[in-house]
């Protein structure tokens, strides 16, 4: 946990950057502070109003450097669930968040904030990585599902929950209050919008069974405002088409398909030197963006998405913010180079608020 004086410099800080971006005046801050500090002092923390913490998480997306989709970081939906504490209510708002942030296609980028961890108090932890996820099993004919999930599908076994053993098994919600057991919930498939995948030039694609669901929704990051550490704070966005034609499906270690698709297009896959995978991998990441189009769920391409990080940019030069990335994430997996990204460099420095990868075991 963090000590008082070290969360009070927290505060200060969060409060005088906030206080200045809503436009409130000098003194506002300083009473503000002054009750801080009195919380801080009778509590050993403090508690934020529902402003400080929308704007707060709202900065935060701001200042992700790793993600390319921070234009719209000002219109984040954010829902104040820190009131909630039973673990029947806290299943009950993540199925509300992942449908009204599906809203039947038209995807509302939202975060849900549940109650921060105070001293003492043992933390509300999800241990999804994503709300919707698919499972992944270990069998003797080989790996079923999505490699990735395999260590997490084991827990929820051993938490009682069973799958159908398919490729696109949706995983439960698992949360566990401080250190009593995790307890788990299937998401009702009423509530998971899917996307099946289809090309307009391979019409074999679509009887390969390749779908995808529409809406990540990250749950196992760390929201820090003002030294207050909200261990549950899933948010969501839409899909860069990328991530799901360029890794989830294309990784050796993942789906793996894109020796199927070569094989869909009638490629020669005898030498790598034919660019076969390459071609693939064009073909698979079209196909993704043709179906989400089709199927109207938000979605955005890496040229898009890297023209509206350059607006993004000159908007911060424009606040006279100064502009934080990650070069090596903030670049998309297909066509680098023909982004202005690959072509400059960024400052890779941490501001605050911002998302931090939990702890192992945490
Ligand atoms: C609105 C559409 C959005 C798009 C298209 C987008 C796109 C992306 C992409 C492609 C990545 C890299 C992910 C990877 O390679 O695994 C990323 C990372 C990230 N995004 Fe966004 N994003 C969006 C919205 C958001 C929102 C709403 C938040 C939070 C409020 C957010 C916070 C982050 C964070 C914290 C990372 C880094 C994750 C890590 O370090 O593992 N993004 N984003
Ligand atoms: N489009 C999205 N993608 C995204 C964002 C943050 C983190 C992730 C997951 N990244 C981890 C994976 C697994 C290893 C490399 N990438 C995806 C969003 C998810 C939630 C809001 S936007």
């Amino acid at each position: 946990n963090i000590h008082p004086s070290e969360l009070m410099k927290s505060a200060e800080q969060f409060i005088g950057l906030c206080y200045a971006e809503l436009n409130r005046t000098q003194e506002e801050a300083e009473s503000r502070l002054m009750d801080i500090r009195s919380q801080i002092e009778l509590t050993g923390t403090y508690e934020h109003t529902s402003e400080e913490l929308t704007h707060g998480a709202k900065m935060a997306w701001r200042n992700s450097n790793r993600c390319i989709g921070r234009l719209f970081w000002d219109r984040l939906k954010v829902t104040d669930a820190r009131h909630l504490s039973k673990t029947s209510d806290i299943f009950s708002e993540l199925i509300r968040h992942i449908e009204n942030a599906t809203n039947g296609g038209k995807i509302v980028p939202t975060i849900t904030i549940f109650r921060p961890s105070r001293p003492g108090e043992p933390p509300l932890t999800i241990k999804n990585h994503q709300l919707i996820r698919y499972a992944g099993y270990e069998t003797p004919d080989g790996t079923v599902g999505d490699p990735a999930s395999i260590s997490f599908t084991k827990e929820c076994m051993e938490l009682g929950w069973q799958g159908d053993l398919t490729h696109h098994d949706v995983l439960p919600l698992v949360v566990q209050q401080g250190n009593e057991p995790p307890e788990w919930l299937s998401i009702p498939h009423s509530s998971v919008l899917e996307v099946s995948l289809e090309h307009p030039e391979l019409p074999d694609l679509i009887d390969q069974g390749l779908k995808w669901y529409g809406v990540p929704i990250i749950s196992d990051m760390l929201l820090e405002i003002g030294g207050i550490m909200y261990t549950a704070a899933p948010f969501n966005g839409w899909y860069m088409g990328t991530e799901i034609g360029a890794r989830n499906l294309a990784d050796k270690e993942r789906y793996n398909k894109l020796p199927l698709i070569a094989e869909l297009m009638g490629q020669d896959t005898s030498s790598e030197s034919t660019l076969w995978r390459d071609r693939a991998l064009v073909e698979l990441n079209y196909a993704v963006l043709y179906s989400f189009k089709k199927a109207g769920v938000s979605i955005v391409d890496h040229h898009t998405a890297a023209t509206q990080f350059g607006l993004f940019e000159r908007r911060e030069e424009q606040a006279k913010r100064e502009l934080t990335g990650d070069w090596s994430w903030l670049i998309p997996p297909v066509s680098p180079a023909t982004t202005h990204i690959f072509h400059k460099s960024y400052n890779n420095e941490i501001r605050s608020p911002y998302f931090h990868y939990r702890n192992k075991g945490q």
